[in-house]
């Protein structure tokens, strides 16, 4: 459950290009502290951290990842200062209006999970038309987490069951963990629907109610610095950590 300090990784093999994992899902955490140390507003934290997020983007299709989970918006973020809020439900907007043609031109694709319902209309409405628009892409899936919850998505996953078995459609006692699956809003990644590695950044060492049910035999990778300074050696050295503990025996 911890980190490497970089150093014990620097004397490892490089990255291992046949053992990416398929999907690496990131809570990005720190953007306050970052701004904060710098004696920065909040939002300039957020501002930075979204830079980051195009950064690491590219690195992650470039290395060959085929899902990037990120942790944009948790349902507790509501709790914030409505200025912070407002603040945060323009970046999805500031984010597509420049990166669209990158992300298409890295053929990746858009996805978004979370109930989009609450979100104010101009940010559902890009978040839709980035959807739409890299819809063709064939390459790694940039997947948000936006207005998630890990026990809201089980919470709405029983209760789409329940009405299932409700209407006759299925039976109680045929329920299993494939069907939950199913339920999850994870379902459209299908066998790549659960993290292989789970970074988080800024030093904390918890879940913060993401992803409950997929990161059941996920990696953890706890790294120390605020997402803002995280880049492409971040990710990198993360992934290194993950398949140090991933070594490849001969045929195993
Ligand atoms: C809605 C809150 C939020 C915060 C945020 N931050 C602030 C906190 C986390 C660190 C990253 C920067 N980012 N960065 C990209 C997005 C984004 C979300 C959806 C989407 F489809 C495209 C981009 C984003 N969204």
């Amino acid at each position: 459950m911890f980190s490497k300090p970089k150093e014990t990784v620097a004397d490892q093999p490089a990255l291992d290009l046949a053992n990416i994992p398929a999907h690496i899902a990131i809570i990005m955490d720190g953007n306050g502290r970052w701004a904060k140390a710098r004696h920065l507003p909040r939002v300039a934290g957020h501002q930075q951290g979204m830079q980051t997020v195009k950064k690491v983007t590219i690195e992650a299709s470039r290395l060959g990842v085929k899902v990037l989970t990120l942790y944009a918006f948790s349902t507790e973020n509501w709790k914030r200062p409505s200025s912070e809020v407002n603040f945060l439900m323009q970046l999805p907007i500031k984010f597509f209006d420049t990166f669209v043609p990158e992300l298409i031109e890295n053929n990746v694709r858009v996805m978004v999970m979370g109930d989009l319902t609450a979100l104010p209309a101009p940010t559902q409405a890009v978040v839709k038309k980035a959807m739409a628009q890299t819809a063709a892409c064939t390459g790694m899936v940039l997947n948000f987490a936006l207005n998630y919850g890990g026990r809201a998505e089980l919470v709405r996953a029983a209760q789409a069951l329940a009405r299932q078995v409700e209407q006759g459609a299925l039976a109680a006692e045929a329920i299993d963990e494939a069907h939950f699956e199913q339920a999850l809003m994870t379902a459209p990644l299908g066998e790549l629907a659960a993290p292989d590695l789970l970074i988080r950044t800024s030093g904390e060492e918890r879940l913060s109610n993401f992803m409950l049910w997929q990161v059941a035999y996920s990696e953890f990778v706890f790294l120390d610095e605020h997402w803002p300074d995280f880049d492409g050696a971040s990710l990198r050295h993360a992934i290194e950590v993950f398949q140090h503990r991933h070594r490849r025996f001969g045929g195993l």
